[in-house]
């Protein structure tokens, strides 16, 4: 990576270091949901601790749209539970400016971890919607940065699509701003898959919002070999053929973009070719499967890919070295409706062991491949949602961008 990392910031004593984290963890009532994003920051957190710094954590968590949603969203419970991972105290300010906070980042000693409270506060000031964290300012930035001794490591991939005050704004205002060891990691990952992947390259893209992602369905084109469309994703390719959806997830203002494509890619593009239908967006539903070609009849709707596809797919996959997977095959949160999800994890797996490298991103991805007990066997199981999907797109990630070229 031509960018400034973490391996090349040593002898840190003395230094109070900046670090962005992507702390936006499920949270309800306090109680966190899934770790997995703390526990992927702690070998950037440890080096700095090992390296003798005074760490000076910041991280957003969900979105502050009101006053109220701070009591929420505070990151009390994650500072917390960083803590326990780590094995030492976290010392947790719950303010993201001001006396209090400088104080307590004056006093740190080396070796010592300190947890700004959600930057996302700064977005509502009495009650009114500024944006100072969403919306980079730059005020904020410079401020933030001054909190420290010219010293930023940006370890937050699953936000580095954003242009926040604390990854951009900071790393702008500072003399070293570094990659961590997770944004290393990510970017080796997914930037290997999509520019020097290992042939055949399949991508698949399933999941429900159509709109978010027929563009990374148009770029991974280019770029793969194969593209399977499963989900709720592959409806709205459905209706652009003429075939009956009955009431599946369906974007009618993208069934021109949808046609387009298919007729660009040819048998490049991999749709399903048979659903599970249920006449209730339920687990208890009654259940059909039927082809593609015969239609979905009315009031049912595909909530699951079919054994045919199944078929299918596992066939485009038997060769592939590399895969890169956004967005589950269908609903697989009602176990009715999770068998297609499951047969292409399971598949993922047999590439994995057969030298493969295999890539999942995405909330629901990630939540999928982990109840389903496949998680572990695969190659790298992304942070990032936005992230990894713009990274797929080719996008330019802000936070990415803004870090220090070596
Ligand atoms: N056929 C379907 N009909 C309705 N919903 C579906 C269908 N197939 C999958 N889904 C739903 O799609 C959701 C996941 O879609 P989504 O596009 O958010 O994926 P993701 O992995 O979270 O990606 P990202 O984090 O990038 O948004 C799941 O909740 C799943 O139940
Ligand atoms: O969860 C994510 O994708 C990142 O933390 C970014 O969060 P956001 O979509 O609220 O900006």
């Amino acid at each position: 990576m031509a960018k400034l990392t973490v391996q090349n910031l040593k002898n840190l004593a003395g230094k109070k270091v900046l670090m962005r984290v992507d702390f936006n963890v499920p949270i309800k009532d306090g109680v966190i949901g899934n770790d997995n994003r703390i526990v992927a920051a702690l070998p950037t957190i440890k080096h700095v601790l090992k390296e003798n710094g005074r760490a000076v954590l910041f991280s957003h968590l969900g979105r502050i749209k009101k006053e109220e949603d701070k009591k929420e969203l505070s990151l009390a419970p994650v500072a917390k539970r960083l803590g326990e991972l780590l094995g030492q105290e976290v010392i947790f300010v719950p303010e993201t400016r001001g006396a209090k906070l400088e104080a307590a980042i004056n006093d740190l000693q080396d070796g010592q971890v300190l947890m700004v409270e959600n930057t996302r506060f700064e977005d509502v000031k009495n009650g009114e919607v500024v944006k100072l964290e969403s919306g980079n300012d730059p005020e904020l930035g410079k401020y933030w940065a001054s909190l420290g001794d010219d010293l930023f490591i940006n370890d937050a991939f699953g936000t580095a699509h954003r242009s926040h005050a604390s990854n951009v704004g900071i790393a702008s205002n500072v003399d070293q701003a570094a990659a961590g060891y997770l944004m290393e990691k990510e970017i080796k990952f997914l930037g290997d898959a999509v520019d020097t992947p290992k042939r055949p390259f399949v991508a698949i893209i399933g999941g429900a919002k159509v709109s978010d992602k027929i563009e990374v369905v148009q770029s991974l084109l280019k770029k793969a070999d194969k593209v399977i469309v499963g989900g709720g994703m592959a409806y709205t390719f459905d209706a652009a053929k003429g075939n009956k959806i009955g009431n599946s997830l369906f974007e009618e203002d993208k069934v021109q973009t949808a046609k387009d494509l298919m007729a660009e890619a040819g048998d490049k593009l991999v749709l399903p070719v048979d659903s599970v239908a249920a006449d209730a967006f339920s687990n208890d539903a009654k259940t059909e499967v039927v082809d593609a070609e015969a239609g979905i009849p009315d009031g049912y709707m595909g909530l699951d890919i079919g054994p045919k596809s199944v078929k299918l797919f596992q066939d485009v996959l038997n060769d592939a070295k590399t895969v890169v997977w956004n967005g589950p095959m269908g609903v697989f949160e009602m176990e009715n409706f999770a068998k297609g999800t499951l047969a292409i994890g399971e598949e993922l797996v047999k590439v994995t062991e057969k030298g493969g490298t295999t890539i999942v991103g995405g909330g629901d991805s990630t939540a999928a491949v982990q109840a389903l007990g496949v998680a572990d066997k695969l190659s790298h199981i992304s942070t990032g949602g936005g992230a990894s999907l713009e990274y797929l797109e080719g996008k330019e990630l802000p936070g990415i961008a803004s870090l220090t070229n070596k």
